[in-house]
């Protein structure tokens, strides 16, 4: 294992896709000493920009270091730049490893601040545990084609998880900047540094959201044709197998007219959907050349959060459009409640999610159903909590236990899984998986990466898709893939007057609203 300290990213290492497919966990940075100083921020330090900071220089300024965002419903918001750590693992065992990696690291964190400011880890895993027999089908069947639809995610591995060298977090009025090093010495230079350059009056407070970059064209993996094609296979498979529910996904690649702000976009996705989480994933490697892309998106969706033994998650599963009026908004939602194909959609999602959690807490409660209204789609969604015993003690192994949930993946788990890799013409990487942080207590929160895109030069590649199970109809599912590609896609596209998007407008409070009307069900 590379001892060297977490700084050796800047140093450069291998590709971390060379490193997938070569299953070589020596070089990834679990540093044996990591020490964290923080300090608030008040006055104009206070206001700055989180935009601005993720697009700034690092210290280094010649070289593009890792950066990531994230945000919750709840209104926790981080930034960090740079990697004072970072654990990468690929295959089955790939939880297990971050999380020794992570608990090496951890145990020698030395730190004085604050619980809200304290370093944590970010990042995510691939949808499958491996990464490698997509890049080899691709470069084994070398079309145009397969390239193409591996391409967004070189760079990427299938567990990436780093500590930032530098985190701003806001949560409850306050902002803390933190940073981390192998040393005491390291780390103060570092706030020091840090605290000046956030401080001084040039440092942007306000930063403009930008503009759509505009879209050239858009290429999909999946023709209407195609799909009406997979998905009745799917239902014969249905009718014919074990298989009760599979989740089906398209992509589609977008060509832009002008480069992306990403986290612009993010800004203005805040906008129009409040109550989602917001992520920006950016684990370059500093000198390697293998720059990768920006995975981020806006997903509705929690897969977990832990706090001591205090767990929540959620079924997500059966969706609608938003009507055009109040009455036709509200006769989408009798829809979702009345119709017996979503509710055994979503009803197998929740079952799901109780038999996984069941053997590992002491209590459990099932929610009443609810509808989740966001500014494009409405979907039904059952609260879950619990709490643990003693056994679980990692946000990870609930992490893995969990996903994917038959929301992303289906009932029973291998089948779906069977059906998504003979079906899907192209690897869902980083879409519909796990994507979020935890800290040295084994805490943490996990999103579900849905609603979201990778931005790699001048393209986003979008991916979406939708839970079928015997009645479903290959054009309504349909449709509903390409409302979900909408909370991105309508933020690249100009808006023009007249549109659905304008129509639904940026009245938050009355487009999107976050478990209203339970369902006591
Ligand atoms: C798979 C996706 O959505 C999931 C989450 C909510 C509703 C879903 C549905 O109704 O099919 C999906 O299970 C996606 O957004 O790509």
């Amino acid at each position: 294992m590379n001892r060297t300290s977490g700084e050796g990213e800047l140093a450069g290492t291998a590709p971390s896709h060379d490193r997938d497919r070569n299953h070589d966990h020596d070089r990834t940075s679990s540093p044996s000493s990591l020490c964290s100083r923080s300090r608030e921020l008040t006055d104009a330090a206070a206001d700055i920009s989180f935009g601005a900071l993720l697009d700034t220089d690092t210290t280094t300024h010649t070289h593009h270091a890792a950066r990531i965002q994230w945000a919750t419903p709840g209104g926790l918001e981080i930034v960090g730049r740079g990697v004072a750590a970072r654990f990468t693992a690929t295959g089955p065992t790939r939880f297990d490893d971050v999380r020794e990696q992570a608990a090496r690291t951890f145990g020698a964190l030395e730190y004085d601040g604050p619980a809200v400011a304290r370093p944590r880890a970010f990042g995510g895993l691939s949808f499958h545990d491996s990464f490698e027999d997509a890049f080899e089908r691709a470069d084994d069947t070398n079309t145009d084609t397969a390239a193409a639809a591996t391409a967004p995610w070189r760079g990427f591995t299938a567990a990436s998880f780093v500590v930032p060298q530098v985190l701003v977090v806001r949560s409850d009025e306050t902002t803390w900047l933190t940073a981390v090093g192998p040393d005491a010495d390291t780390a103060t230079d570092r706030l020091d540094e840090w605290h000046d350059r956030l401080a001084d009056a040039s440092f942007p407070a306000m930063r403009s959201s930008g503009s759509p970059p505009g879209v050239t064209d858009t290429e999909r993996t999946t023709s209407r044709a195609a799909w009406v094609e997979q998905v009745e296979d799917a239902i014969e498979r249905i009718e014919t197998t074990a298989l009760r529910k599979v989740v089906l996904a398209q992509s589609l690649s977008v060509g832009l007219a002008d480069e992306i702000d990403v986290p612009a976009t993010l800004e203005r996705l805040r906008r129009r959907y409040p109550n989602c989480y917001r992520f920006l994933i950016d684990h370059s490697h500093a000198r390697s050349g293998d720059a990768g892309g920006t995975f981020f998106g806006a997903p509705p969706e929690r897969l977990v959060s832990k706090r001591g033994e205090r767990v929540e998650t959620e079924a997500l599963a059966g969706s609608a459009p938003r009507g055009e009026t109040p009455e036709a908004d509200e006769e989408f939602a009798d829809q979702l409640r009345d119709s017996e194909k979503v509710q055994h959609e979503h009803v197998l999602v929740a079952e799901a999610i109780r038999d996984q959690l069941t053997p590992v807490t002491s209590s459990l409660t099932i929610d009443d159903q609810q509808i989740r209204r966001l500014a494009t789609i409405q979907h039904v969604r059952t609260p879950i909590e619990a709490t643990l015993d003693d056994e679980v003690t990692h946000v990870l192994e609930l992490v893995e236990a969990l996903h994917p949930t038959p929301a992303v993946g289906g009932m029973p788990p291998d089948e779906a899984w069977k059906t998504i890799h003979e079906t899907e013409p192209f690897d869902r990487g980083w879409y519909a998986a796990p994507i979020g942080w935890f800290d040295g207590n084994g805490d943490g929160e996990f999103a579900v990466a849905l609603r979201s895109g990778v931005a790699t030069d001048d393209r986003v590649t979008l991916f979406a898709g939708s839970g079928l199970v015997a009645d479903s109809d290959p054009h309504d599912e349909w449709e509903e893939v390409q409302l979900k590609f909408r909370p991105i896609l309508d933020e690249l596209r100009p808006e023009e007057a007249g549109t659905a998007r304008s129509e639904r407008g940026s009245d938050q409070s009355a487009t999107e609203t976050d478990g209203e009307q339970p369902q006591p069900r």
